[in-house]
């Protein structure tokens, strides 16, 4: 029988605040996992490897808990935006979504009795054409840099975004709704 508490193997604060909103008691154990991957494969596949990279790094040291790990990316043309190093970059990336569909793919891995299971979503994301002027302001406000493709939709990044299609919540780095379904499927017992 594991313990009632959900290990999150994340530094998210966007994560973890999603969580307990629902109440569900969390611990946070988040390892510095190498976040490479090659490039060859396709989004879904690096989503749910990262996600289960990062649960596995937390499981050799707990195996008693329920854990949850997530890994979110940007794509645009087949290429991936992750996280902007430098305010270069974090432009470039506001420039090439600007006025054009994007996906957001974030991936999930549930370790639960020692197997560890994944799954991934997509949402579609359609941003405003941008002006130089707008991507300014938006770099000033110091938000593009700890998020996939530079901007953050839960934050002010939220009047660039035109349409979305698909979960909101994938976007901002964990689908909330399929996440509880899958742990109560494995048998976590939910606060509500
Ligand atoms: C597109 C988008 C991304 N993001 C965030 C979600 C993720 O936290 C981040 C992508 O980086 P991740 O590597 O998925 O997560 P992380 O580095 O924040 O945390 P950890 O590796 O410890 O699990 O981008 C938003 O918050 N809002 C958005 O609109």
């Amino acid at each position: 029988m594991l313990k009632q508490t959900l290990i999150l193997a994340s530094s998210s604060p966007r994560r973890k605040e999603l969580l307990e909103e629902l109440q569900i008691p969390i611990v946070i154990s988040s390892s510095n996992v190498d976040e490479s991957f090659d490039p060859t494969l396709a989004p879904e596949e690096i989503v749910m490897y990262l996600a289960r990279k990062k649960v596995e790094a937390v499981y050799s040291n707990d195996k008693e808990s329920f854990i949850l790990g997530a890994d979110t990316v940007v794509c645009l043309d087949g290429v991936i935006l992750g996280k902007p190093r430098t305010r270069e970059e974090a432009s470039q990336m506001l420039s090439q979504l600007s006025g054009k569909t994007h996906s957001v793919y974030t991936g999930v891995a549930i370790m639960a009795n020692g197997i560890c299971s994944t799954f991934y979503e997509k949402t579609d994301v359609l941003f405003w054409e941008l002006t130089d002027e707008e991507i300014h302001d938006y770099l000033n406000t110091g938000e593009p840099f700890d998020k996939a493709g530079a901007y953050g939709i839960q934050g002010v990044g939220r009047i660039l975004v035109k349409e979305i299609k698909g979960d909101y919540f994938t976007v901002v780095g964990l689908p909330i709704s399929r996440t509880v379904r899958e742990l109560k499927a494995k048998g976590f017992s939910m606060p509500h």
